[in-house]
């Protein structure tokens, strides 16, 4: 059977899989498979193991007349078309857990960098404009006992929710359904969104993308923040209207942003957000720990193996 691998990965991680299967890897480090080659390799192939840099849409599974199983080294997965793969008869993986605590320690990590204007900081030496220690000179936001609130209270919500019980924060969050263990063990009170965006000084996204969750956070949403409140964005571009996001930014209706993720994906230097001082952003890193990257392609593999092999996927996709 044959797999097509989207992107490089370590020698350590396919060598199981060379042994069995007839393997074609993408071997251009950190850049994703061309499209048309993709579109090409598909063609024959069995397994793809892809992550969130394709698009796997219905132009490609019309092409995939092999195919029994997709594996995404990701825990979200909406850049699959779900709906047609599962008419095809297509099993999806993915890799909910082992990315948790990485993705929650980089999301605080985020808003700690944006409430306390650590990169302006670095940067301010670099352009050799520190004059001298100053009362006001780049103040920004507490963040030990302010309100946190959180959009999206799953995995990797929870995880921010105890980095947060450690900062002695009141920890608000909005999620389809009350999590138990959240109030029961930190506290946390269960909101709805327009409570939680007027009460927060920090709002955590954290919600996946889907078609209800689409632009969730636009003009009036950020129109009921406070003016001091830092909105920190860790789950998908798409969960947000950007230019909304913009304008709240630089008329000050809001007073920060720390962003991992942009729609579409990469963004370029020129994007109207990195123009803005009272941004952070990152290149979609959440998850971007050396061990949490080992972890997400060993069971990566584990799922597109047992896919191949019509066993039950470690964990499979059932949306
Ligand atoms: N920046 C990065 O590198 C990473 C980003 N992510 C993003 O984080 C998302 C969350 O991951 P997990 O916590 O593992 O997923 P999860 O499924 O455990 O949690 C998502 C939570 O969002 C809630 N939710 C769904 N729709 C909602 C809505 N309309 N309003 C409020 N809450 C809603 C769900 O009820 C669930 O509790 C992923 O889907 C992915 O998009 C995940 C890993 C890394
Ligand atoms: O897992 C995900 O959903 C990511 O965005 C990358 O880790």
């Amino acid at each position: 059977m044959k797999i097509v691998i989207t992107c490089k990965l370590p020698h350590e991680v396919i060598e199981p899989l060379q042994a069995k299967y007839d393997v074609v890897m993408w071997e251009k480090e950190g850049e994703p498979m061309e499209r048309a080659r993709l579109l090409h390799e598909i063609e024959e192939a069995h397994g793809l193991f892809t992550n969130v840099a394709d698009q796997i849409d219905a132009e490609l599974l019309e092409k995939a007349t092999n195919l029994k199983v997709i594996s995404t080294m990701a825990v979200g997965f909406d850049n699959i078309d779900v709906e047609t793969a599962k008419q095809k008869g297509i099993v999806i993986g993915h890799t909910p857990g082992v990315l948790t605590e990485a993705t929650a320690d980089l999301t605080f990590a985020l808003l700690m960098a944006t409430g306390r204007r650590i990169v302006e900081g670095m940067d301010v030496l670099r352009q050799d404009e520190w004059k001298s220690w100053a009362p006001f000179f780049l103040t920004g936001q507490e963040i030990y006992g302010k309100t946190i609130g959180i959009i999206g209270m799953g995995r990797i919500g929870l995880g921010v929710a105890r980095r947060a019980k450690g900062f002695s924060m009141n920890i608000l969050y909005h999620n389809r359904s009350h999590n138990k263990e959240a109030e029961e063990t930190l506290g946390a009170t269960y909101c709805k969104l327009d409570d939680l965006l007027t009460q927060a000084d920090y709002v955590v996204l954290l919600a996946p993308s889907t078609k209800d969750t689409y632009k969730m956070m636009g003009k009036e949403q950020f129109a009921k923040m406070k003016n001091s409140a830092i909105f920190i964005n860790t789950s998908r571009g798409t969960n947000v209207d950007e230019e909304a996001l913009y304008h709240a930014l630089e008329a000050g209706d809001i007073y920060a942003a720390g962003l991992d993720v942009f729609d579409p994906e990469p963004i370029s230097s020129s994007h109207p957000l990195l123009r803005l001082r009272n941004v952070t952003a990152l290149p979609h890193i959440g998850s971007a720990a050396i061990e949490t990257r080992l972890e997400m392609a060993r069971l990566a593999c584990e799922n597109l193996v047992n896919g191949l092999e019509d066993k039950p996927l470690v964990h499979e996709v059932k949306a």
